[in-house]
């Protein structure tokens, strides 16, 4: 059955999240044949466990969609764009039901470490519209666009969330003049802002056979599964080979544990083609297959790591080893930790003195100059940004939430964010640290002053209060607060004065170079 325009107002609407929506955008396109729509139980649960869909056909990562419960009586539902605009309509087979582990809560008291559950939808998705947001619309061709373009064609795909460095561009010249091959290269944009990741690919394009294609891909990341998945996404295209790094399926391995899928040709839609190790030839300054070269003349290229230091003080990546194009690419998605933006994310009990160092903090970098400093206070925020939540579990989580999406954003323009709530849950903080951490840099700070100094302190008599029940599901007294195992400091301010915390934080900062020294 299909749906009359006419039919759509009558039906319900959902916005998915934006992975769900990148996962819409290549089921509507034909990127992600043979589905056609969202997975159900059995398929989602075969899919995990062996690679394949409950018919055996391969499939390498389920593909679902959660919906709140009330949608789960419908039979159909539109699916929308952010901004509301109808993409297709889900036509519901199956609803299910999963169990979910709040993560980042290893070791936790098992009793507040409650499972939460979520509601699917399955079933076959009825093209409406292509989306039109996100970034390089232009270059984001379907399938059918993609193989009208390669007509046939040899074509080795590569699939990447890194910009290609020289040795990876030697390797694809001399797979491509082997294969006779066209090459297409499909950045993964994620749920970031991978627009460097895409320029940085396009940059590299000159140096590469003519005719040689850059398609970004809204493929959002699944561990283990991501460059299997990638594979099936290259074969939709018309890609006829795909490029894999030798140790790319072990690395993904490692990331994911035993949920990896082998990368081997049994495995993969299309043939994977490994590259001959390159290396860069000090006598003769080129990059050059591993095998022409003498042992002592090979200089080693900078691991991520050594880039990553290098970026964060702010050094010239050398032009030996890539592209002044990407190294300037590389630059402006990591400039130096004293210009990159920076959240520093105080948690602790009510009157541990977050706000105190919070706000010393803020006026010791203003004083200092050269950063925009944004104080998130947790009683000003709840005036404000939060006004009207309660202190209920799924409060505090969305007021964090909230905190957490400011403050990424003023991380991502470069300033520093302050942020100074009680924050007791150990996932939503993680989940904050995530969101900022895609935005520049996150730093907790675990003010871990001991509830008895705290009560004593109780400056605004709450303490009391929540003592004598009039206040409930008080932090500490009736409520839980779940202790940090991830701070990059923790401060006692119970044999502290607040100018010895502020310093303890600014001495991080500053070892860490996001501050300059005095
Ligand atoms: N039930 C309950 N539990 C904890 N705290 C309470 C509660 N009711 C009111 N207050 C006051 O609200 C401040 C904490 O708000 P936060 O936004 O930081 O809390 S949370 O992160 O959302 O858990 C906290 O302020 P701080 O003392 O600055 O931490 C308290 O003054
Ligand atoms: N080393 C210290 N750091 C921060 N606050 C301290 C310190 N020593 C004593 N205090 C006092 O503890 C209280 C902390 O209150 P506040 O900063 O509002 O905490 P919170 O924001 O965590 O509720 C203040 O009265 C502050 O003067």
């Amino acid at each position: 059955m299909t749906t009359e325009a006419g039919d759509l107002r009558d039906l319900p609407s959902l916005t998915p999240g934006p992975a769900e929506l990148a996962d819409l955008e290549l089921l509507l396109n034909g990127a992600f044949q043979p589905l056609t729509g969202f997975l159900g139980a059995v398929d989602a649960a075969t899919v995990a466990a062996a690679g394949r869909l409950a018919d055996g056909t391969p499939w390498p990562a389920a593909v679902t969609l959660a919906v709140p419960e009330d949608l789960t009586k419908e039979e159909r539902v539109v699916l929308t764009d952010p901004e509301g605009v109808p993409l297709a309509i889900l036509h519901i087979a199956e609803t299910w039901q999963d169990n979910v582990s709040p993560a980042g809560f290893p070791g936790g008291d098992p009793l507040r470490a409650s499972e939460t559950t979520s509601w699917h939808a399955a079933g076959r998705v009825e093209t409406l519209a292509l989306p039109e947001h996100g970034t390089f619309r232009r270059l984001r061709l379907t399938p059918r666009e993609v193989r009208a373009e390669l007509a046939g064609a040899t074509t080795l795909a590569l699939a990447t969330r890194g910009p290609l460095h020289r040795r990876h561009l030697g390797q694809l010249r001399q797979l491509a003049e082997k294969l006779d091959a066209r090459l297409l290269l499909m950045p993964l944009i994620g749920e970031g802002h991978d627009d460097a990741l895409v320029r940085a690919l396009l940059a590299v394009r000159r140096e590469l056979p003519a005719g040689t294609l850059v398609v970004p891909v809204p493929l959002i990341e699944r561990p283990g599964r991501d460059l299997a998945l990638a594979a099936h996404v290259a074969a939709a295209y018309g890609a006829t080979h795909f490029f894999l790094e030798p140790a790319a399926g072990a690395e993904e391995a490692a990331r994911a544990g035993a949920q990896a899928l082998p990368l081997t040709s049994g495995q993969l839609p299309i043939e994977p083609v490994t590259p001959e190790p390159w290396a860069y030839d000090e006598s003769v300054e080129v990059w050059r297959p591993v095998s022409k070269i003498e042992p002592d003349h090979i200089r080693p290229e900078p691991t991520e790591a050594e880039l990553a230091a290098m970026l964060d003080r702010g050094e010239k990546i050398p032009e030996w080893f890539t592209l002044p194009a990407v190294a300037e690419e590389l630059r402006r998605a990591n400039p130096p930790r004293h210009e990159r933006g920076l959240t520093v994310f105080f948690t602790g009990l009510s009157g541990s003195g977050k706000s105190t160092i919070a706000r010393g903090l803020a006026d010791a970098l203003v004083e200092r100059g050269g950063r925009t400093v944004t104080l998130l206070d947790g009683d000003v925020v709840r005036r404000l940004l939060s006004a009207g939540l309660t202190f209920s579990r799924d409060d505090r989580d969305l007021n964090i939430r909230r905190i957490g999406y400011v403050a990424a954003e003023i991380t991502r323009h470069g300033g520093v964010a302050i942020c100074a709530p009680i924050a007791p849950y150990a996932a939503t903080r993680a989940e904050v640290r995530r969101m900022v951490n895609a935005a520049g840099d996150f730093v907790l700070v675990h003010v871990a002053t001991p509830l008895e100094e705290c009560e004593r302190r109780d400056r605004k008599g709450l303490y009391a209060k929540a003592r004598a029940g009039l206040i409930p599901e008080f932090t500490g007294i009736s409520d839980p607060y779940e202790l940090p195992d991830d701070a990059e400091l923790t401060i006692d301010t119970s044999q502290l004065t607040p100018e010895a915390a502020v310093e303890r934080v600014l001495d991080l900062l500053v070892a860490g170079g996001w501050v300059r020294s005095e």
